[in-house]
């Protein structure tokens, strides 16, 4: 069974939503580990809708389990990542006009660029993940810029609209597990996952993390922090 990366950003979107000081990300996220959370992921964006620089400082101190930083490929979150030294770093596409990330980050494209960030993180310690679609070019770079993981994205799996395409994703997803582990990568996934389909995500082979936060944080409002989060442990062995 994979571990369980809970990503507390929208505990920050409701507190952004009255730019106030309540509900505070870093009390979700000792629930979270409360509740069994295996780490910690947050999604510092460029242009702070949710989380901001504050909430990752006080979660390099308070987290117990370990720190997942999502963040774009930019100067400016390389600096803070160096600063603040998560214990992963996974690299992830952003646009501002989104509502949420809309696709994986293009590593065949930008092999020089991700290449560079790859090296200054890991030279650092902190090992980097790339939030790639499972396409076997984006597994192949990901091999030649020596990143120790990918973040496989599940989106596309999450709103197929029927179960023959669901299916077609999900294999498309096992063959890049299989791509990837040839290659010596570490797999996670992550992106739209719920309480309803998580399970054969969780089964794929190789699956190491999956980084789950908006259905968590969207249940936990009604019942919950750590109700929300030993319930996600138990869809993710097959009982919902
Ligand atoms: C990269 C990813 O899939 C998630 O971190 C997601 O980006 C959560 O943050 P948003 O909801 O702001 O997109
Ligand atoms: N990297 C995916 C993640 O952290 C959570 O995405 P979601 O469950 O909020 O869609």
């Amino acid at each position: 069974m994979p571990t369980l990366g809970v990503n507390i950003d929208h505990i920050a979107t409701i507190r952004q939503a009255r730019r106030t000081v309540e509900p505070d990300p870093i009390a979700g996220a000792v629930l979270a580990e409360l509740g069994g959370a295996d780490g910690i992921t947050a999604h510092l964006r460029e242009d702070r809708r949710h989380i901001q620089e504050r909430d990752v400082r006080l979660l390099r101190q308070t987290v117990r389990t370990h720190l997942n930083l999502e963040m774009a490929a930019t100067d400016e979150m390389v600096a803070i990542a160096l600063d603040i030294k998560p214990d992963y770093v996974t690299l992830v596409p952003e646009r501002r006009e989104e509502v949420t990330t809309e696709g994986g980050l293009d590593v065949a494209g930008q092999i020089d660029r991700i290449g560079e960030v790859v090296d200054k993180l890991q030279a650092a310690d902190i090992p980097v993940s790339l939030f790639i679609d499972a396409e076997s070019a984006q597994i192949e770079a990901s091999r030649m810029v020596q990143a120790k993981f990918i973040e496989l994205h599940t989106g596309r799996y999450a709103e197929a609209k029927n179960e023959t395409s669901r299916q077609q994703e999900l294999d498309l997803l096992a063959a890049g597990c299989k791509q990837a582990i040839k290659a010596g990568l570490r797999i996670n996934a992550g992106h739209g996952l719920t309480y309803w389909n998580v399970f054969p995500v969780a089964c794929l082979p190789g699956m190491e993390e999956l980084n789950i936060g908006h259905t968590i944080i969207s249940r936990a409002v009604l019942v919950g922090m750590e109700r929300a989060v030993q319930e996600m442990k138990l869809a993710m062995r097959g009982n919902q």
